[in-house]
């Protein structure tokens, strides 16, 4: 399968007004996406990935490095590489306030070299997919937010471009609305073999959108598979042990250095571990360990991990790609 995106070694920073130091954003990224594939692009807040999203859709110039967007090196080339690229930033400003949704769909499609008879059947196709009928002939600035945002990928997807970017298209959405751009999202990647990124917060997003996820955190990026083998690999690690007995404080402190990520306490006294086990030998070492010390066992659950944990325990650096290639 083609590179679509291929870039190498980027690098950005900022300059602070008034500050001495500069912000490194993002510090040295390398990262190809093929033809077809839905990226989710995750991080905490500050983590590069903004600076990351418009460095390849060209709207901000690397320091340093190289971006191929279908083998067009955007630096050198722009307006040719631009051609595959739709992007949907943050809050919508990829959109005129002051035309209809229908003006604004023949504005953006007719900009890039459509004619309006090509794009008339994907435009109803668009507004009935994107359930605007009943808004297509109103002003973009009196439509809910929600409804903004389905016109802003609506779009993105009019001009017919191999590549999409979207910058948290989700943010500030209702659940229903959440749901609906979801939905839109996963069945237009079937449809379609369109290459997307995603940045978002919205773990179901990544969950049910996404096939494969970027993690960036402090300017790297610190994880790269597959969705469903970042789940696999922590699941089947986590499991929850609950003991009828109250631990001692060396049993504890014991527990607490060598595997356990909490110790709890529920409400009929039994006493709750959540272990994080490296390799499987370390499973039997703690079922050893509960037997000498005479805690019984009451039962032992592999506790079901969601993204949003997977997320939290990559970025608090509890992943290695040497973990990765153990799954
Ligand atoms: N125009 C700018 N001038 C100075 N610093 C900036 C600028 N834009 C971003 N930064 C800094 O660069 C770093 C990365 O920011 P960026 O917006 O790319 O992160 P992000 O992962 O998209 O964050 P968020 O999830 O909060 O949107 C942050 O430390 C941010 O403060």
């Amino acid at each position: 399968m083609e590179n679509v995106i291929e870039i190498q070694n980027v690098k950005k920073s900022y300059r602070k007004k008034g500050a001495k130091e500069k912000v490194e954003a993002v510090k040295g990224v390398s990262l190809t996406v093929k033809k077809g594939e839905i990226v989710g692009l995750l991080g905490p807040n500050g983590a590069g990935k903004t600076t990351l999203i418009k460095m390849m859709c060209g709207l901000l110039i690397p320091n340093e490095g190289t971006i191929l967007i279908n083998g067009i090196n955007i630096r050198q080339k722009r307006l040719q590489a631009m051609e595959h690229i739709s992007v949907v930033l943050e809050g919508n400003r990829n959109l005129y306030w002051r035309l209809t949704v229908k003006e604004n769909l023949e504005y953006f499609a007719g900009n890039r070299g459509h004619s309006k008879k090509q794009i008339q059947e994907k435009m109803e196709h668009l507004i009935d997919r994107f359930n605007l009928r009943e808004k297509e002939n109103e002003m973009v600035n009196a439509l809910s937010r929600g409804m903004q945002q389905k016109v802003a990928v609506a779009v993105a997807l009019i001009a017919n471009t191999d590549v999409i970017f979207l910058d948290e298209p989700t943010l500030g959405l209702d659940l229903e609305t959440s749901y609906e751009i979801r939905t839109l999202l996963k069945e237009i990647v079937e449809e379609e073999q369109k290459t997307i990124i995603i940045s978002t917060h919205d773990m179901p997003v990544v969950q049910e959108v996404c096939e494969r996820v970027v993690i960036v955190n402090h300017g790297n990026i610190v994880a790269d598979d597959r969705v469903e083998n970042l789940l696999q690999l922590f699941e089947s690690k986590a499991y929850l042990f609950t003991l009828n007995a109250t631990l001692t404080k060396q049993q504890i402190s014991f527990l607490e250095t060598h595997f356990v990520t909490s110790i709890s306490q529920n409400d009929v006294g039994q006493t709750l571990l959540e272990v994080n086990i490296q390799q499987s030998e370390d499973f039997y070492r703690i079922i050893d360990l509960l037997a000498k010390e005479q805690i019984p066992i009451e039962k032992i659950d592999r506790t079901t991990v969601d993204f949003e944990e997977v997320f939290m325990k990559i970025v608090k650096g509890g992943y290695s790609h040497e973990m990765a290639k153990s799954v």
